[in-house]
């Protein structure tokens, strides 16, 4: 019994952290997630390629919680390959779970899709994975803004305390530019005080986002949590006049701006004189899908 599928990682419209809200845009970066399972295996081994020494809690939770609700007590081995850089904001974490789930939910011959008639809602799948991540310890709220956002493609508006989506909605623009520094930032480290100071800005950047204007609601956001977080506004003052939103992704370090291509690739030019890597890509319509 095998099963392969993908997700894409994300980034942020609203970070969930100050009020348990949160809004998150599928970007077109992928994990890839290969599962295969044994009845008479026992127990789940995890691997992720390129990182022997990655911690792989995540990737069995997602694989053994599927198991256990809807297999018949099978083991089996999960290993991931990842476009998406590990703890910089744009949803590694929801992007490897959403990939182990539904390549698991396949290896299980059940049909995952964006239809209350499948064996398993995508909604429903995406639950799982977000309970494994808890189960994991590489959450703060369980995170179902950006795993929604992955698992259902286009942005989506959640509320993480009941795992709630409020809306899910078509991309909002097409064209996305990423600057990933070279630092690291896990989320399960946040400082989660500083973020509940901003939070009159993120319940600000959160209407704007039920009212449609997710770009805005970005900028908002990106000014709040930067500076709650103490990462530098530059780079989104720098790109501002331009795009059509900016903000610091998650808990960061990564800063995503969406726009017209022509102006990303000017800011483009800004963001490279930084240390790190910049990436110009594209938002995502579809999300995880059985490959
Ligand atoms: N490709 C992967 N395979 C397995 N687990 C992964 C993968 N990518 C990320 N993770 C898990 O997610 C954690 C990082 O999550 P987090 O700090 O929330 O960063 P991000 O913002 O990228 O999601 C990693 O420590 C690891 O446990
Ligand atoms: O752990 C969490 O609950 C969250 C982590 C943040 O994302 P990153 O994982 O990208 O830092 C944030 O944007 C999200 O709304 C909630």
């Amino acid at each position: 019994m095998e099963g392969r599928a993908a997700a894409p990682g994300a980034g942020t419209v609203v970070n969930a952290l100050a009020t348990g809200r949160g809004a998150a845009f599928a970007l077109d970066l992928e994990t890839t997630a290969t599962v295969t399972l044994d009845p008479d295996e026992e127990g789940v081994a995890g691997a992720i390629d390129g990182a022997p020494d990655g911690d792989t809690t995540l990737i069995e939770r997602c694989v053994e919680r599927v198991i256990d609700r809807y297999g018949a007590g099978e083991g089996g081995t999960v290993e991931t390959e990842s476009e998406v850089p590990t703890a910089a904001g744009l949803k590694s974490s929801s992007a490897a779970a959403n990939a182990a789930v539904v390549a698991t939910l396949s290896a299980l011959g059940l049909e995952v899709a964006n239809d209350p008639d499948a064996d398993v809602t995508k909604t429903e799948a995406c639950r799982v994975g977000v309970r494994a991540a808890r189960d994991a310890g590489v959450t703060v709220t369980g995170a179902f803004d950006d795993a929604s956002a992955s698992m259902l493609g286009g942005v989506t508006v959640t509320d993480n305390r009941e795992d709630d989506l409020l809306v899910s909605d078509d991309p909002f623009a097409e064209h996305a530019l990423v600057w990933t520094p070279p630092e690291r930032a896990y989320s399960a480290d946040a400082d989660v005080t500083a973020c509940e100071r901003v939070a009159p800005m993120a319940e600000l950047a959160t209407q704007l986002a039920l009212d449609g204007d997710y770009a805005r609601a970005m900028t908002v956001n990106g000014l709040a949590f930067s500076a709650a977080l103490g990462f530098p506004t530059d780079p989104a003052v720098e790109a501002m006049a331009e795009c059509d939103g900016v903000s610091l992704s998650g808990t960061g370090p990564s800063v995503v701006a969406v726009g017209n291509r022509d102006d990303l690739t000017a800011v483009r030019e800004r963001w490279d004189e930084r240390d790190g890597e910049t990436r110009l890509t594209t938002t995502r319509e579809r999300g995880a899908r059985v490959l």
